[in-house]
């Protein structure tokens, strides 16, 4: 069912953020983080820089196992016919879309892609804005002014979290989602017992919760929460269109934000910028709760990780796959022979960082973000090994559509430039005050169910505890 989106033609003007007049007064501190009090953003962020999109000229939605190909289609004949105006040419200028596809070619969840209005990105170089418009005239610096002061709504201060951290391993306002936590453990010993029998090697089996934040969620002040706290996380919003299905058409907003993926996770499954490839893989997690009093955290993350011949495993499927996955596509990758230790608020994860030079194809391009990400997905960071096995076997013992979990979330420009990280740590608005929140975990032979509930709760809690963020208007 993939509903035929006619391409629109586009322009877009890119400039270095000082040539915006409307834009002064933020180009003196160009903090991304400050534009998330305007509505309905697309965010990716890390450390305060990154990409914000506001407003939007052009949506595509599709679903089903051509969900990458069609939407590369769409973004090839959409980036073909625009007429682009680009003075900065960095990785993210130009035509920009941000886009989110579901983890399963089954899904009954919307993939796709959407072109945001204004585009206000920074890097290490500087900072950009970027107009997109329909038609072919060029825009112009006044519109780029208009367009800035009808979007951008500054943060009003600082996010805070409504409620403190929660010590506790449960949350009163999280219900079980499609499986109760015994049903679940159930499904990893059933996991566990298909692995021992020689069925499969590893597998990823993830649950679902649903919060209700008992009033409407303020996307800015929670965006602004995580990516305060999860800082060295990419923290992503992607709202695909509107919530009715198969529509091409930019609806009103409903004001729920349904269907809206938004989290901050810590996995960059592919990162293409200009030629060169990375990845920073993660599988082995030990949560930062089960710290023993009086123990040295790097000490005790490097015994139980580290050492842990279960974890290296787990980890090593997932560094394989994403070398399987992306070996075609380059002359040398490499990476990954010595995970380090990641620290987050939260876990620990075994982590990997992989480089690759790409390879220019038989067409004499080299292949885009897009096209990476629909190489190496799924990993076993989020699948298991082998992958189709693993795949049926998740939909049989999950028994839930992952949707938009666990798939590759992120961007990509005009050049092929993008980063698309794996939606995981994150939730999808259900409506104005409920979201869904899943998490999942590595089972090998020998898994123990109830640590690996007690991981997804570590997994978790990032989402449930920013949730009910709200913006300190002091
Ligand atoms: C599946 C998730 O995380 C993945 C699984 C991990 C593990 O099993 O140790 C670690 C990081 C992620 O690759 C999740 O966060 O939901």
């Amino acid at each position: 069912m993939t509903p035929e989106f006619p391409a629109p033609r586009l322009s877009a003007l890119t400039l270095p953020l000082s040539e915006v007049p409307a834009a002064a007064e933020f180009a003196r501190n160009p903090d991304v983080r400050r534009l998330l009090g305007s509505a309905d953003p697309a965010t990716w962020i890390m450390r305060g820089k990154g990409i914000v999109g506001l407003g939007r000229v052009a949506a595509y939605r599709v679903r089903g196992g051509t969900r990458f190909t069609s939407a590369r289609v769409w973004w090839d004949e959409l980036r073909q016919d625009a007429t682009v105006y680009d003075s900065v040419q960095r990785p993210g200028t130009g035509l920009l879309a941000f886009g989110a596809f579901a983890f399963a070619p089954s899904s009954t969840v919307d993939s796709g892609l959407m072109v945001p209005e204004l585009v206000i990105g920074t890097d290490a170089h500087g900072a950009w804005l970027t107009l997109i418009s329909t038609g072919p005239s060029e825009p112009t610096v006044e519109d780029v002014d208009a367009a800035w002061r009808r979007l951008v709504r500054a943060a009003p201060a600082v996010a805070r979290p409504e409620e403190p951290d929660a010590a506790a391993s449960s949350y009163p306002t999280a219900v079980p989602g499609t499986l109760d936590e015994q049903r679940w453990m159930e499904a990893v010993a059933d996991g566990v017992g298909m692995i021992r029998a020689g069925e499969l090697d590893k597998l990823v089996l993830a649950r679902d919760v649903v919060v209700d934040t008992g009033r409407p969620i303020e996307l800015g002040a929670v965006l602004g929460r995580l990516s305060e706290r999860f800082a060295t996380c990419w923290t992503y919003c992607v709202r695909l269109g509107p919530e009715q299905e198969g529509s091409e058409q930019e609806g009103p907003d409903d004001g729920e934000g349904a269907g809206r993926l938004l989290g901050a996770t810590p996995e960059m499954l592919i990162r293409v910028h200009r030629g060169t490839a990375t990845a920073r893989v993660l599988a082995g997690t030990l949560d930062r709760q089960d710290l023993p009093d009086g123990a040295n955290p790097e000490d005790f993350a490097g015994t139980e990780l580290g050492g842990s011949e279960k974890q290296q495993r787990e980890h090593r499927f997932a560094v394989d796959s994403l070398i399987t996955g992306l070996s075609p596509y380059a002359d040398e990758v490499s990476g990954g022979e010595h995970p380090f230790i990641l620290a987050l608020p939260n876990v620990w994860h075994l982590a990997s960082d992989v480089t690759a030079q790409l390879r220019a194809g038989v067409d004499g391009t080299l292949p885009s973000a897009l096209e990476l990400a629909e190489a190496v997905h799924p990993t076993a960071a989020v699948c298991g090994t082998p992958t189709e096995t693993a795949g049926a076997v998740i939909e049989d013992l999950e028994r839930m559509d992952r949707g938009l979990y666990a798939g590759p979330v992120g961007w990509l420009d005009g050049a092929g430039n993008g980063e698309w990280g794996i939606a995981l740590r994150g939730a999808v608005q259900l409506d104005a005050h409920r979201a869904r929140v899943s998490a999942g975990c590595g089972i090998v032979a020998e898994s123990d169910p109830r640590a690996e509930l007690a991981e997804t709760w570590a997994k978790l809690r990032p989402m449930l505890e920013s949730l009910p963020a709200r913006w300190d208007r002091e």
